[in-house]
């Protein structure tokens, strides 16, 4: 089965390229092969490729830059997803796409089920609803992932930022009242090669019968300053850092940026998990996996091996 995969190089589009094993037919596309904001180069590609699947990895994910660069932002996660629904729709193929928790403002104190009413507070997460919304009001069969707090060996994330910062600086101060969920992307990435195996099992050639949403993040809750600890002490763990610097916990007020995030953003898995049958991992130990990994690869790349 052929699969169509934008945004190739971003941290998602590597992972996925990873996890999907020989039967499928992978073509990733960068954002210079594919722009998802030109509807013709959308086109042309799908009608080239002829994909069963497209996943799209591609987005503006620069939450801070996003707000000053809200038409960039609105022109990929919102018509660059339009515009790949409307060639899935004339080319007859499915498409998952994948949003974020950011789309809710974070005044739950409990995890956010998939019906809870977004209401977004930054312009990464508005741009990234509309895009949710422009894809599942024209496809049948449409799959939304919602994620959170995605990390990977690849590309910049907060993991990265914190073993950096934490090799250079004398202490860290991190925001201990934002709670979310931490997620590994090849976890994330093995939750969408599940969904792709099931195209075809139903009567037609789709992945559902009718638009559906998932929550799919790693299992567990952590603040910002948690996962920096869980970092730096599996750091050391694993020799990755020398020294355990000292992590001040500190509120949100006491860091600010320009965009504001959700004090809470926990998404429940438990509907995802029962419709399909796939599991969540705790975010520690799939960040164990994370790291090991990086230090394998660190290795290699030095020559150490
Ligand atoms: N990172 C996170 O913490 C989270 C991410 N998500 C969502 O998960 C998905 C994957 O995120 P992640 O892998 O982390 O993102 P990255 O920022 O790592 O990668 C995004 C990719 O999209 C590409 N891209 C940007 N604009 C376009 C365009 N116009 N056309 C085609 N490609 C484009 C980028 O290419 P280039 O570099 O050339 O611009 C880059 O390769 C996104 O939908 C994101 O919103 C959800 C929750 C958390
Ligand atoms: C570097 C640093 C950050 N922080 C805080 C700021 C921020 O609230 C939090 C995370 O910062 P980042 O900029 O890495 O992450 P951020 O861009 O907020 O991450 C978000 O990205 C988008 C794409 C999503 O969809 C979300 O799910 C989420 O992952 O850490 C500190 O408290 N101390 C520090 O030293």
């Amino acid at each position: 089965m052929k699969v169509l995969i934008t945004g190739k190089g971003g941290q998602l589009a590597t992972e996925l390229i990873k996890v999907f094993p020989n039967k499928f037919d992978v073509v990733a596309l960068s954002s210079h092969e594919l722009d998802i904001v030109d509807a013709e180069s959308v086109e042309r590609s799908i009608a080239a490729v002829k994909p069963a699947i497209v996943i799209n990895a591609a987005a503006y994910t620069a939450v801070d830059k996003a707000e000053d660069n809200q038409q960039r932002a609105f022109d990929v996660n919102y018509l660059g997803c339009e515009n790949l629904a409307h060639a899935c729709k004339a080319a007859g193929c499915s498409l998952i796409h994948v949003s974020t928790d950011f789309v809710f403002d974070g005044k739950k104190a409990t995890p956010y089920f998939v019906d809870d009413v977004p209401n977004p507070i930054n312009v990464y997460g508005a741009s990234k609803l509309r895009g949710e919304r422009g894809i599942t009001n024209v496809l049948e069969d449409a799959v939304v992932i919602r994620t959170a707090w995605v990390y990977s060996g690849t590309g910049n994330n907060f993991v990265k930022t914190m073993l950096s910062l934490m090799q250079n600086k004398p202490e860290l101060s991190v925001i201990c009242d934002q709670i979310g969920t931490p997620t590994w992307a090849n976890g994330l990435a093995q939750f969408i090669l599940h969904i792709a195996s099931k195209y075809g099992e139903g009567e037609r050639q789709s992945l559902v019968p009718k638009p559906v949403t998932y929550h799919w993040t790693d299992a567990g809750v952590a603040s910002w300053y948690d996962f920096a600890v869980a970092i730096r002490d599996l750091g050391i763990e694993k020799g990755i850092l020398k020294q355990a610097i000292p992590i001040n916990p500190i509120p949100a007020s006491q860091y600010p940026l320009p965009a504001e995030r959700p004090s809470f953003s926990v998404l429940d898995k438990t509907e995802t998990e029962g419709s399909t049958g796939f599991k969540t991992t705790h975010w520690r130990h799939q960040l164990d996996k994370m790291l090991d990994e990086y230090t394998e690869d660190s290795k290699l790349s030095e020559g150490k091996t």
